[in-house]
């Protein structure tokens, strides 16, 4: 038996297991099976609390596909939660080791709510650093066909691999048809999360991810960060931005130390995994 606490970020859930649980097992084995929404326990992606010689701890992150993932957004503001109640770590500012870096999170407890402030780092335009496989050096605003449409996309490294494209009709397009087609599209080697963004003013915007590895989920805390760095880039959006996804708000600063973003998090449950 494992022992599990469930966590969700705006409605992105995840599994999150302290290291000596399950060390010595598969973790993109374990994480397809602990996030089977009918033969496991159900989630966006699987964290494992590691110890860190670079930071106050490391987070590993797993896509419930099984792929490993350099960093999650809503995953960390959850992790941070799990180390909070776990007392892994006695501070308010944490710094957690991650594949894109450290992340420092200014965590905060108010009348039962969790909130953190993330410092995500700087975005990465190189496409090289993306990855992509394309000769230009970088990919803002470049036309990518997928089945009867043209999207004008965006690419960079914000935490993971996104791609960005503001549309008129959000509310009717079909995520799951472009998500999945624009995800696998060859330029991205190692595929892409891709964000359907629909701009309300220049501080409120409304996204819509469909996830690598996850598919369409309820929000993307890295994803909201690359809307809102392309959005500002392009002249829309302002640098202090309200993002509203389907699983709730989350907000973005883009600031010269770092794109921050605040949110929410919640713990759903606890128990054992038998595995
Ligand atoms: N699916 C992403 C990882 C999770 C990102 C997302 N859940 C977030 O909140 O940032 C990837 O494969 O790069």
């Amino acid at each position: 038996m494992l022992k599990f606490e469930k966590y969700h970020g705006i409605g992105n859930d995840f599994i999150i297991f302290r290291e000596e649980e399950v060390a010595g097992l598969d973790y993109s084995e374990l994480a397809m099976k602990v996030c089977h929404r009918n033969f496991g326990i159900g989630a966006d992606g699987m964290m494992v609390a590691a110890k860190s010689e670079k930071a106050d701890i490391r987070m590993i992150f797993y896509n419930a596909d099984g792929s490993e993932a350099p960093m999650c957004g809503n995953g960390v503001r959850c992790f941070s939660h799990f180390v909070r109640n776990n007392k892994l770590v006695e501070k308010d500012l944490i710094a957690v080791e991650t594949l894109a870096g450290n992340m420092l999170i200014k965590t905060e407890e108010k009348d039962g709510r969790y909130l953190a402030r993330v410092n995500m780092g700087m975005p990465i335009f190189e496409t090289d650093s993306i990855p992509m496989s394309v000769s230009e050096k970088d990919y803002i605003e470049r036309k990518i066909e997928s089945y009867d449409r043209e999207f004008s996309i965006s690419a960079l490294f914000m935490g993971t691999t996104h791609s960005v494209t503001f549309v008129d009709d959000l509310e009717t397009l079909d995520i799951y048809k472009y998500g999945r087609n624009l995800e696998i599209n060859p330029i991205f080697p190692n595929k892409t999360n891709v964000n359907f963004a629909k701009a309300i003013s220049k501080d409120r915007v409304d996204v819509k991810t469909w996830e690598r590895g996850a598919g369409y989920t309820f929000a993307c805390g890295t994803g909201a960060c690359a809307v809102v760095v392309i959005g500002n880039l392009t002249g829309r959006l302002d640098k202090n931005v309200e993002v509203a996804v389907p699983g709730g708000k989350l907000f973005i600063e883009l600031t010269d130390d770092g794109v921050f973003m605040t949110g929410e998090s919640q713990k759903i449950a606890e128990g054992h995994y038998f595995k």
